[in-house]
């Protein structure tokens, strides 16, 4: 487990690095945050731009702790450019199948599951308590809210916000950068860009 650089001092940073500590991870090296903001026992290094300087200083891993998915995504390839390693994080209580896979940048938050032969791409958040269920298939920079349940089979496209205890139902298609709101009960697909909600979850305007 090597010394993390992270990126991001808001709320998801902060559950990262509770996350990180109850793994046993080493302290990170510090936090880049371009609003200044801090994580507490963690030094401050400047803004996102000082992370190519701090890879020629030494720091070889980092883990981008940013909630929008479209900027975690951004942020992570272009670290991934400089030859940083973002190594997947897994809070203790997180259960992988043995052969789920989670990608390179993304983090398993406490309690939850990625089911047998689950694949969540790189960059995706699995937060709190979600249950990501057998075959299914999150795309790139993902994130599964806290208690949210994806039936057998889900695929998931690229940037896709599954919110807080929403259900997708089995075998659905879920496409690129769309969202379903919290407590939403998904049980048709979702075109790319769509928002939805509601019980069954139908579209919002706009
Ligand atoms: C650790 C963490 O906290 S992870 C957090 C992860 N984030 C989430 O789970 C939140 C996901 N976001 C949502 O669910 C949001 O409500 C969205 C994206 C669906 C809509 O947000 P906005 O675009 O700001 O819409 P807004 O709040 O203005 O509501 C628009 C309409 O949709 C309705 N609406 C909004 N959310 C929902 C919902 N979850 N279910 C049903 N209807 C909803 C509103 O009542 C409103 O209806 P009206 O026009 O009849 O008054």
């Amino acid at each position: 487990m090597p010394r993390l650089l992270l990126i991001g001092a808001g709320g998801h940073g902060r559950a990262v690095l509770s996350a990180l500590r109850d793994a046993g991870w080493p302290e990170p090296a510090g936090v880049l945050d371009d609003g200044g903001g801090a994580l507490p026992g963690v030094p401050c290094l400047g803004p996102v731009s000082r992370a190519a300087a701090l890879w020629r200083d030494g720091l070889r891993a980092a883990h981008v702790a940013l909630g929008r998915n479209a900027l975690r995504r951004d942020i992570g390839e272009s670290l991934l450019a400089i030859g940083f390693a973002l190594p997947p994080i897994l809070h203790p209580s997180a259960v992988l199948a043995r052969d789920a896979a989670l990608g390179e940048g993304g983090v398993a938050m406490p309690r939850a599951v990625l089911g047998a032969a689950a694949r969540a791409g790189p960059h995706a958040i699995l937060n709190s308590g979600c249950i990501v269920e057998h075959d299914c298939v999150i795309g790139p920079a993902c994130h599964v809210a806290p208690g949210a349940v994806l039936g057998g089979g889900v695929r998931l496209g690229a940037g896709v916000l599954i919110g807080l205890q929403a259900g997708v139902g089995p075998g659905l298609r879920i496409g690129d950068d769309a969202i379903v709101a919290l407590g939403a009960a998904v049980v048709a697909d979702v075109p790319a860009g769509a928002t939805v909600a509601g019980v069954p979850a139908r579209p919002l305007p706009g």
